[in-house]
């Protein structure tokens, strides 16, 4: 499909999560379009990790966590039984590893790490002159912009479902064209229930997204909405359209990904079927479409799209991003920080569904930006404060 001469290098950062595991099948689909060079991941299933390193051949394989003798081996062992002894990539262990992998000098880098650990692999991609294909929409988000500075025009390419839709929808028109911005949003696992009856959701329940299988943070993150209110930073963030002109609309069936209003009142739709193949294969590939990379709609069989507005009493986090996204600085960075350790607490029964959002509104609440200019250390040390002052409310309450 490429119009490249040779296969396109990828560094897939995250390579074992959903967002990876995927990728690694639209690269198994079309050795011809894409060659992985280099892959990072936590280091919780090295097993994986050995098999991906020899599948793809990968030249540089990177973990934050594990023991690098206990990898080393478990490439050998899998090497050898797929006939290629003489495998021995490069590995790198260690904390910086995802961002040693990021800098490697791929054509194209794709962030799948979840969380905001994600920012120094996103900068270093950008540094590196690597397009950066981004699913960790944290590191945009916290980073706001920095990330912007260190962006070329068109380096930074969505895969973010809704992201990646609004980049397809873009193409119809001119910036001064635009309208608004129209987030759709699958309402979650609770859609349509009333505050007062989501005390009690347990994990499980919360992990029962309608539509997508996703790693644990996301899956949450949906149910709260607190990934829609992400998502609504991070548009405005990517297509710098102010975040008063974007919109979420929540929209069950997940068939249409996000949409474009024109000034002229025409609305442009990107459309699929639920999966994050097409848009994980439009970052890799982008501007080009790959084929066969996803599932199609059926048009031939009777069904019908719902939309509903969304529910701001039972869901404030969206409104609580949009205060935060306004105020800039370090406030995405403390929302972000405060959330992934609520989602923590919730998982290990410390906190009740409710209680992350209006947790991490009382961090929000809490915290005083730094003026001037951001910076790194100021991220950084802001999503410390954040994740310090979650757990002194944890604590009390
Ligand atoms: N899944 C989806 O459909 C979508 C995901 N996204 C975004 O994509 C990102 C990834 O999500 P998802 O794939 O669901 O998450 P997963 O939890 O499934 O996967 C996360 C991946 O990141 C790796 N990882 C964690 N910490 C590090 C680290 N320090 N260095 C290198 N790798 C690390 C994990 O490895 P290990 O397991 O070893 O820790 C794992 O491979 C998130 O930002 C999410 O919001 C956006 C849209 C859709
Ligand atoms: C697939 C994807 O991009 C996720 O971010 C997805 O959009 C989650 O859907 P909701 O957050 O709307 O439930
Ligand atoms: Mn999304």
């Amino acid at each position: 499909m490429s119009t490249d001469a040779r296969p396109r290098t990828i560094a897939l950062l995250g390579s074992t999560g959903s967002i990876g595991t995927q990728a690694v099948q639209i690269v198994r689909q079309h050795p011809e379009a894409f060659d992985v060079v280099a892959i990072a991941a936590g280091g919780r299933d090295l097993g994986l990790v050995a098999r991906q390193a020899v599948e793809l051949d990968a030249e540089l394989v990177a973990v934050a966590a594990g023991a690098e003798a206990d990898l080393r081996r478990m490439i050998d062992d899998v090497a050898r039984s797929a006939g290629r002894p003489s495998y021995a990539p490069r590995i790198v262990v260690g904390s910086d590893a995802a961002t040693q992998a990021a800098q490697c000098g791929a054509d194209v880098v794709l962030n799948g790490i979840t969380g905001s650990i994600g920012l120094r692999p996103t900068l270093a991609a950008l540094r590196a002159g690597s397009t950066l294909a981004l699913a960790n929409k944290e590191s945009l988000i916290v980073g706001g912009p920095i990330v912007k500075a260190l962006a070329a025009p068109g380096q930074i390419v969505p895969v973010d479902s809704e992201h990646s839709a609004i980049a397809q929808c873009l193409k119809a028109g001119d910036h001064d064209e635009v309208r608004r911005l129209l987030v759709t949003a699958s309402g979650g696992p609770f859609r349509g229930r009333p505050r007062e009856e989501l005390h009690d959701v347990t994990p499980q329940q919360a992990l029962a997204h309608p539509n997508f299988s996703m790693g644990r943070v996301i899956t949450t993150n949906s149910a709260t909405l607190v990934n829609k209110g992400l998502e609504v930073i991070e548009a405005h963030l990517l297509f710098d359209i102010p975040l008063e002109r974007i919109d979420v609309v929540v929209h069950p069936q997940q068939m249409i990904h996000s949409m474009v209003e024109f000034v002229d009142g025409s609305t442009i739709a990107q459309c699929g079927p639920p999966s994050m193949l097409v848009p994980i294969a439009l970052g890799l590939g982008w501007p080009r479409h790959v084929p066969d990379a996803g599932p199609r709609i059926d048009w031939t069989t009777a069904s019908s799209w719902d939309f509903e507005p969304l529910d701001d009493e039972a869901f404030p986090s969206v409104g609580l991003a949009r205060q935060v996204g306004s105020a800039g600085a370090t406030y995405p960075a403390v929302y972000n920080a405060a959330n992934e350790e609520c989602v923590d607490a919730f998982h290990d029964g410390r906190l009740r569904f409710t209680a992350i959002v209006d947790t991490v509104a009382k961090v929000v609440g809490d915290h005083q930006a730094q003026a001037g200019e951001l910076t790194v250390e100021q991220v950084l040390q802001a999503e410390d404060w954040a994740r310090g002052r979650a757990q002194e409310l944890l604590a009390a309450q």
